[in-house]
């Protein structure tokens, strides 16, 4: 039996939205101060997670508790968002689906964009005064985890390039899925956003699945004699929009 003032606690912060052959528990908004370049910034943060990685079916609130102490959930992948301003009803909001980098966004490798683009889309979500940044925690490496992204830069050591180096270990190249981001940036809000990408992917998955999409703001940055020829293949053989980054 669950403490009433557990309950109580969780009861307005805990929101299911049935998304078809699966719900979606989505937990905040919590507030989070986060130090961006010296400044704190206040964000509402939210976190959810797949009905497929608790028992299926609807829970209640007592339910969700009793699952998920028991479902290993440090095992498997829980997404996020970071919430800025009035997003709900801000007339201009900016957005970032952000996949997952162990080695750009925490360590601050230099082999990709991935830990500039982070802190960079943040910041121009904080400027612009409302805004969404999604952090897709099951997207590592482009979708195929991070044991086999180890794998692929062994192989990019001895010349293959990003998108062969996935291929030769027997992945598609990207195998990145939107749907329960985009499932949630429509609970957060249905106005137009603007989407901060240089993917033509993600513009797709977002019109795709019905989120209202007003434009879209490139992010490339952050060029080095480390990363140039990942930006360069990117570009190249991935389909990112970005001439610019062709040297
Ligand atoms: N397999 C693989 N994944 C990588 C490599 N470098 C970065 N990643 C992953 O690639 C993902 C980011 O994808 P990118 O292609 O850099 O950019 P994007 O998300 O498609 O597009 P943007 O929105 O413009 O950033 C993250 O999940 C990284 O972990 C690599 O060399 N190999």
């Amino acid at each position: 039996m669950l403490n009433e003032k557990v309950i109580d606690a969780l009861k307005d912060k805990v929101n299911v939205i049935n998304n078809q052959d699966h719900y979606i528990y989505v937990v905040g908004p919590i507030r989070l101060p986060v130090n961006l370049e010296g400044e704190t910034k206040i964000f509402q943060w939210y976190s959810w997670l797949r009905s497929d990685d608790v028992e299926q079916g609807e829970l209640s609130l007592e339910e969700l508790v009793e699952q998920v102490n028991s479902a290993n959930l440090a095992d498997l992948q829980q997404s996020s968002v970071l919430v800025y301003g009035d997003f709900k009803e801000a007339d201009q909001a900016l957005i970032r689906m952000h996949s997952i980098c162990h080695t750009g966004d925490i360590f601050g490798s230099k082999r990709c964009d991935c830990g500039f683009q982070l802190k960079q889309s943040m910041k121009m979500i904080t400027e612009n005064g409302a805004g969404a940044l999604f952090y897709l925690a099951n997207h590592e490496g482009r979708g195929i985890g991070l044991f086999s992204k180890a794998m692929a830069y062994v192989l990019q050591e001895n010349g293959f390039d990003t998108v062969e180096a996935n291929e030769e270990l027997g992945f598609a190249d990207d195998t990145r899925q939107y749907k329960e981001a985009i499932s949630v940036l429509k609970q957060i809000r249905r106005k137009p956003v603007i989407l901060i990408t240089n993917n033509p992917k993600k513009l797709t998955a977002l019109e795709e699945n019905g989120a209202s999409l007003s434009g879209r703001i490139p992010l490339w940055g952050d060029v080095s004699e480390f990363n140039e020829k990942y930006l360069q293949t990117k570009v190249q053989r991935s389909g990112h929009l970005g001439e610019e980054v062709l040297v």
